[in-house]
This record gives C-alpha cells, structure tokens and sequence, in this order.
C-alpha cells in the first residue's frame, strides 16, 4: 500500500501539490488523472522520490521512503516512460536486463530472464533478443520498456503516459497487454494519463486530480455516474467535449490537404456532426474549409484522427 499524507510540493513559481493525501492499495491498477500541470507527474515521481516533497509523508507498507535506502526503492519499483529512452548502443536483451546487471545476475540467468520477458509481451527472443532498439517500431520499443520495468519483478511500477505517443491502435493493444500482466503478475500499478478514455479503461481505481489536489478517487463505474463535482463531471462528459468541437479545431491541427483556389464549402465554425454530415453528402472529397489564410481539403480520417487526437 502506498500512502501520500498531506503532501505539498512548492516550486518556486507554482504549488504543484497542494496537501495531497491518497492511499493506492496493493495489487491492481491505480489511474492518476487529470489535466495539463495538475501534478500528476509530480505525484508519481515522489513514489520513486524523483522528486522530494516540501512537506507531508509519504509510506509504502507503512514505513516512510524517506527513511528507506534509495536503491533499495529504486530496485523495487519499475519505472515506464513516455519517451522509453532504450539505450540505443545496447541490445535488447541487454537494455532488458541492465537492472538485473547491476544486482550481479550471471550472463546465463540473464539471458534466461530476457528470454521470459519477451515472451511475456508476444515477441519471439530469438527475433528480437539480438536487435537495437532502432530496429523495432515505437510500440515493439515500448512492451521493451515495460518489461525492462519487470525484470526485477518489483511490486510497484509506475507509468507516467507510456502511451501517448502511440497511434490509436498501438496503444489499445498495449493498454490491453498492461491489463493483463497485472492480472499475471500481481503486482500495483500506478498509471499516470490525461485521457480520460485510457483512465477508464484501465484503472481498478482513479484518481481524478485538478491544480494538484484530489477531486474524486473511485472506480470508473462511480466515478463516471456520480461525478462528485462539475469539474469530474465535465471531465468524463466525453459526448459534449466531441459536440463542442468545430472544423476550426481541425484546422488548428493541421489536419486536412492544403488546396488552391477551390469554393470553400463549409465554415470553420460548424461542428464535427455538420462536417460529418457534409463528408457523408460528397463522398468525392469535395469538403474545403479556410481558416481564412490557408485553404483545407477535409476527410473522415481528419475527423477521425482529431477525435482520437483529444482521446475522446
Ligand atoms: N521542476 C519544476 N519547476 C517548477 N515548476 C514545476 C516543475 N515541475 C512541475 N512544475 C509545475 O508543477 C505543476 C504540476 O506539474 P506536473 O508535471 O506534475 O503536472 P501533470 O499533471 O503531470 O501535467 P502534464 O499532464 O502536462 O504532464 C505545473 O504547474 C508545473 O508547471
């Protein structure tokens, strides 16, 4: 069990945590969710003590990591980013089990163990064991960054938007393969994401977090049909955020075909249901919209792609 007890964390600038207290219990997956610069890094990070509080406590098991040797901590918690950061000189199976390295592990048991891992994510070791990391795609690099958080099977590992820069189709099979090694390996799982969609898939539990404080901790089901507040509620309202959308937004994105002198058929202030509606009426491609410097071809995938985009 991980416990935060009234923990505050003052930058010069800014309170990125302002009195946080929150238990993530054992065995399961913990959502931390929230928007841009609510401190859900920063909360994540005190867990590996990245970074230190300015006050407050915080426990694993009940003892304070603050009095705990760091590499001791360290060693028993994985750690998965967003930029995996591979060695790019090292080998797979070397990048794999740098950790297991350090803790004096033989070639042989090595070996054995990175065997097991790549299994574990669905690539063949004998493929992938030998390659460099510039060998394999972003989503193969990211199940080695995942089970490079494993080899030393700690009980707690933390992810901090491992898949955000991942396509849409990527990342369901990833978020599908994180739920079940938790199920396989049992262990607690802090999950930092500001997609809602990815917090309500994954998370056993979640915690909804704005300006660096708790707005609402409960599973999806509660969180998503008694919002505790107007700003949960809003939040998870994925149907309005998608309704509040406009070709503009499209546009903003540079989504869409840069095209000269053609009618422009539709404003940049209509909604994605009219866009859609248009797309629908001249299957030939014929919807251009401007944002009155540049002139955009639009198609169902820019529609598509936005809303995946914003994770809606
Ligand atoms: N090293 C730092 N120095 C000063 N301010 C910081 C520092 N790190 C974070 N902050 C500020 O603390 C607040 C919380 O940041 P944090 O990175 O924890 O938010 P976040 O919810 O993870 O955001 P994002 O989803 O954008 O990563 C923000 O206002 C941020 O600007």
């Amino acid at each position: 069990m991980i416990e935060f007890e009234g923990v505050t964390k003052q930058y010069e600038q800014s309170l990125a945590l302002d009195g946080l207290t929150l238990t993530i219990p054992d065995n399961g997956l913990f959502v931390l969710v929230g928007p841009s610069g609510s401190g859900k890094t920063t909360t994540v990070k005190m867990i590996n003590r990245l970074i230190e509080p300015t006050s407050g406590t915080i426990k694993i098991d009940g003892q304070p990591i603050n009095q705990m040797d760091l590499q001791t901590l360290r060693l028993n918690i994985g750690y998965v980013l967003q930029n995996i950061a591979l060695f790019p000189h090292l080998t797979i199976e070397e990048n794999i089990t740098i950790q297991l390295e350090v803790l004096k592990w033989t070639k042989a048991d090595r070996q054995k163990r990175a065997r097991e891992l790549l299994e574990m994510v669905h690539l063949d070791p004998d493929q992938y064991a030998s390659r460099y990391p510039s060998e394999l795609s972003g989503g193969q690099q990211q199940r080695i960054g995942i089970i490079r958080a494993l080899a030393t099977s700690p009980k707690v590992i933390l992810m901090d938007e491992p898949f955000s820069a991942l396509d849409p189709v990527t990342r369901t099979q990833l978020q599908d393969l994180v739920l079940s090694l938790q199920k396989q390996l049992h262990n607690t799982i802090v999950f930092v994401t500001h997609d809602m969609k990815e917090a309500l898939r994954l998370g056993d539990e979640i915690a909804v977090m704005r300006q660096g404080s708790i707005q609402q901790v409960g599973t999806a089901k509660a969180i998503f049909n008694q919002p505790k507040n107007e700003f949960v509620r809003e939040f998870f309202d994925i149907e309005r955020q998608q309704a509040s959308l406009t070709v503009q937004d499209l546009l903003a994105a540079d989504l869409g075909t840069v095209v000269n002198n053609q009618p422009t058929t539709i404003t940049s202030s209509a909604t994605l249901a009219e866009l859609a509606q248009q797309l629908v009426d001249h299957p030939d491609g014929g919807v251009v919209a401007t944002d009155g410097q540049e002139q955009r071809q639009l198609t169902m995938t820019d529609l598509t792609t936005l809303i995946a985009k914003r994770g809606l």
